[in-house]
Formats: structure tokens, C-alpha cells, sequence
């Protein structure tokens, strides 16, 4: 039996969406969280020097992608064809073009840089949101069946499940003029394997 070890920090950052896909094939893996103390003496020993990591029999994986396309693959959540599997991955590197655009308004907001919240929630944050959130209305009305890509769940629809679940944390009304996405957040976090590991996680703050 293969044995599966995801390596990251104690929050769900750039760890979650791999353990929301063992969670989702009901596969054992082991959820090792490094206390930030620990994390110096470590990091020459990973393949980039930054985490996650995933050990698969001890081979070790880095790059968060990386690892949740990997995983998907195993588990068949990366598209049901090889055009499905392009179509999750366009709609990844345009998420990932987006948190990029969005991050200076999401690092002040997390304490992490210093600058005016609520211009940069203007100027920055709703521009990107409203494109990226379009797209994926887009998509999901192409698909009819309430999954983004295909016709059944790929793991984009877990990552940006999670992103909504987040920006619904810090403001209840921001899905309100993207009620397909709203609906799409639901039905994804009340997949049963989902809904049972998201009750069950330990509760960080991001
Ligand atoms: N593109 C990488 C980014 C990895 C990354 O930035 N990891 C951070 C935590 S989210 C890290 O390891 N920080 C500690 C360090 O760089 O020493 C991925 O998606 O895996």
C-alpha cells in the first residue's frame, strides 16, 4: 500500500487543497504540520527549501500545484480527458493570475504589509474579484451541472471552493451578486467527505 505524508505549516494556506483531495477519495495520509520553530532546521532538506511537501514512499514533492494535480490524478479528480484536465488547469493559472493581482490587498489585510485596507479593497481587490468570480460564473453555466469544469468534481472546484469559503469569512455579502458561486461554495463544502473533514480541521485563522 502506498504511503502518503503531506508536509506544511499549522494552517491551511498553501496545504489545504491537497488534504481536501485525500480527504475527498477517502485516502490515509499522514497530516504533518511543522511548528514554525521547528521549520529552519528542516527547510535544506526539502526540494525547494519552502513547503508543502508531499512524500509518496518517501519520494518527496514540492510545489502545492504540483502535488494537488498529482493527488488528483491518483484520484481521479483532474478531468475525465485530457482537454478537461487542459480546462482545470487554464482556469488554475487564471486563479493563480488573479490571487496574484489581489495580493497586495490581501497582504495588508493580513497584517503581513502595511497600506490603506479600504483603498486598496477598491482600487485592487473588487476589480480582480469581479473578473476572476465572472469567469467562474461562466464556466459553471457552461457546465450546467454545478461543477466548473466537466462533468463531475475536479480539484479546481475544491480550491476555489475554499477561496470563496474564506472571502465569505471575512464578508458575508461578497458572493451576493454571484449567486451561482454562492450555490457553488454550498455544494461543494456539503460534500459529505468535505463537510466531515472541514468540521473536523483544526480551526486556524487562514
Ligand atoms: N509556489 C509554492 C510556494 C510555497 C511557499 O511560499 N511556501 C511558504 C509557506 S506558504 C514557505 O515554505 N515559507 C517558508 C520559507 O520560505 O522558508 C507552492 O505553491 O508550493
Amino acid at each position: 500500500m502506498v504511503s502518503y505524508k503531506l508536509i506544511y505549516f499549522p494552517t491551511r494556506g498553501n496545504g489545504e487543497i491537497a488534504r481536501q483531495v485525500f480527504k475527498y477519495a477517502g485516502q490515509s495520509f499522514i497530516d504533518e504540520r511543522i511548528p514554525k520553530e521547528d521549520w529552519p532546521s528542516m527547510k535544506n532538506d526539502t526540494p525547494f527549501g519552502q513547503l508543502p511537501v508531499l512524500e509518496v514512499d518517501g519520494k518527496q514533492l514540492a510545489q502545492s500545484i504540483a502535488i494537488v494535480r498529482y493527488l488528483s490524478k491518483q484520484f481521479g479528480i483532474s478531468g475525465q480527458s485530457s482537454w478537461e484536465e487542459a480546462q482545470v488547469d487554464s482556469l488554475s493559472d487564471q486563479f493563480k493570475d488573479y490571487r496574484l493581482e489581489a495580493r497586495p490587498f490581501f497582504r495588508v489585510k493580513m497584517g503581513f504589509g502595511e497600506g490603506d485596507a479600504d483603498k486598496l479593497h477598491k482600487d485592487v481587490f473588487v476589480p480582480a474579484f469581479k473578473k476572476m468570480y465572472s469567469i467562474f460564473t461562466k464556466y459553471l453555466k457552461e457546465s450546467g451541472n454545478g461543477y466548473l469544469v466537466g462533468g463531475s468534481l475536479t480539484w479546481i472546484d475544491l480550491a476555489v471552493a475554499q477561496h470563496s469559503a474564506d472571502l465569505l469569512d471575512a464578508d458575508g455579502t461578497v458572493l451576493d451578486e454571484f449567486p451561482e458561486m454562492k450555490d457553488h461554495q454550498k455544494r461543494i463544502h456539503d460534500i459529505p467527505n468535505i463537510k466531515q473533514w472541514i468540521a473536523e480541521r483544526p480551526v486556524t485563522s487562514r
